[in-house]
């Protein structure tokens, strides 16, 4: 069962409660796994899928045939479901376009800044416990707004050696250009380093479990990385009048991810937390994967109650979920305070999963209190900006003596000479 906590008698370590490092053995797991890849590229990715995922596999890239196969498989009205939320996730983040810009900034003076997309990206897609199109959509189509030149796609495959066919459907309506079949720590090593098969690229994304977060981890510094995107999170930040059926179902709509899952209820009434809690005992039981709902729930799952309502977002920006619910009447007079949130969900009808799946802004978010610093994937995290600097002879000359003066304050002559050289009669 759900624990329920008073906000005022818990220390911060008990609210937080969640740690980006992995226990030890997976730390270790993980490190063996990235040597490996790097030293037996395609015959160690080959070698784990059969021992994770238990899939035998001969090609660990997608064939087109296994593309065409999966699209006759889908039902076509799935796939408008595909094309609707494909459709909404690109409008949103074509508003994200960051525009170059340039500034006079003297006479001769033209300083600047331009976007420039990266060039490979590597987008994970989780495959363990659930397959995640969803999760296809909102990691491609920002790269593809951004520009990005060759996109390519790892997720584990299944018993039967495939992919399955939902998450190929997506990568192709979301524009992907090579998928690849591999998972897990190992995925990622690939995607750092390269393979036989998979090409090395600039910076992977994507969520994925702890294996994959710990990897992700592990590897920047060689590639760049989004964020630790883990276990998924949710917080309801909810008041007295809120109907517990409804805070319990969305509770359960992230706790049914992971077993590391963690679903929290802040709320200034222990009534509405009691509800919640007897709720929840009743809709475990009904779910498909209650196994894993259930060790979220107890494990990772708590109900605060809080004083007040600003206790309680005190609370919700202490934890800096992944996604916070705000289900009051009116959400907007509290969006203010709202200081650590991946995305926020504003008001009664706005249940996580609309985010998840359909309204737009993106759903690979930043866990484990990451989003006090990290933001939602977006196009950002698919370009790079360089700055440049133009000056005329004149204008350089009008200001060599103070370049040189600050050059010398730091003990640098060359550079101070680099710039006074110019100005020298026999040079
Ligand atoms: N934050 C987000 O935006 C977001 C979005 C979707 C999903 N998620 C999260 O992604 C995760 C998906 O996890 P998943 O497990 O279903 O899929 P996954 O693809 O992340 O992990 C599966 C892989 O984990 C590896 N693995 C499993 N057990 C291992 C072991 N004992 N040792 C070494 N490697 C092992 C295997 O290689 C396997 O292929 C969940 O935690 C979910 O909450 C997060
Ligand atoms: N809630 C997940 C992010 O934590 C994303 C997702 C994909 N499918 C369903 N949910
Ligand atoms: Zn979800």
């Amino acid at each position: 069962m759900i624990r329920i906590f008073e906000f005022d008698a818990l220390k911060p370590e008990e609210i937080l409660n969640r740690d980006i490092r992995a226990e030890a053995d997976v730390e270790a797991t993980v490190d063996a796994i990235i040597a490996d890849v790097r030293a037996r590229g395609d015959e160690a990715l080959k070698e784990y899928a059969l021992k994770f995922d238990h899939a035998k596999i001969d090609d660990l890239r997608v064939s087109q045939q296994e593309i065409d196969e999966a699209f006759a498989a889908m039902e076509p009205d799935f796939l408008k479901t595909l094309e609707m939320a494909a459709d909404n996730i690109r409008a949103f983040h074509r508003q994200q376009v960051h525009k170059d810009f340039m500034l006079e900034r003297g006479p001769g003076i033209t300083l600047g800044q331009k976007y420039t997309p990266i060039e490979k990206a590597g987008v994970y897609v989780p495959g363990g416990t659930a397959a995640y199109p969803s999760t296809v959509l909102m990691d491609v189509i920002p790269a593809k707004v951004a520009g990005v030149s060759e996109i390519v796609m790892t997720t584990p495959a299944g018993k039967d050696g495939k992919v399955n066919p939902a998450i190929l459907a997506a990568a192709v309506t979301a524009g992907i250009d090579k998928i690849f079949k591999t998972g897990g720590a190992q995925a990622v090593a690939a995607l750092a380093y390269g393979t036989e098969s998979i090409p090395a690229v600039d910076k992977i994304v994507g969520p994925g479990n702890i294996y994959v977060a710990t990897a992700k981890r592990k590897v920047f510094g060689k590639v760049g990385i989004d964020m630790i995107a883990g276990p998924s999170e949710i917080l309801v930040l909810a008041d007295g009048k809120s109907n517990p059926a409804w805070v319990a179902a969305d509770l359960l709509s992230q706790a049914e991810h992971d077993k590391l899952a963690s679903p929290v209820l802040v709320t200034d009434s222990m009534e509405l937390a009691k509800a919640v809690q007897a709720e929840l005992e009743v809709q475990i039981p009904q779910l498909p994967r209650a196994a894993i709902a259930r060790e979220s729930v107890d494990t990772n799952g708590k109900i605060v109650v809080a004083a007040d309502l600003d206790r309680a977002i005190d609370a919700a920006n202490i934890i800096a979920p992944e996604h916070l619910e705000v289900c009051l009447d009116d959400p907007f007079a509290v969006l203010g305070r709202i200081k650590n949130a991946g995305s926020i969900f504003m008001g009664r009808n706005v249940p996580e999963a609309l985010g998840d799946y359909f309204a737009g802004p993106n759903h690979t978010l930043p866990t484990s209190g990451t989003a006090r610093f990290s933001s939602p994937l977006g196009v950002d995290d698919f370009v790079k900006k360089s700055s440049f600097i133009y000056y005329t002879r004149d204008a350089l000359g009008k200001v060599q003596g103070r370049i040189a003066d600050f050059a010398e304050h730091e003990g640098l002559h060359a550079h101070a000479k680099s710039v006074t050289i110019r100005f020298e009669e026999d040079n």
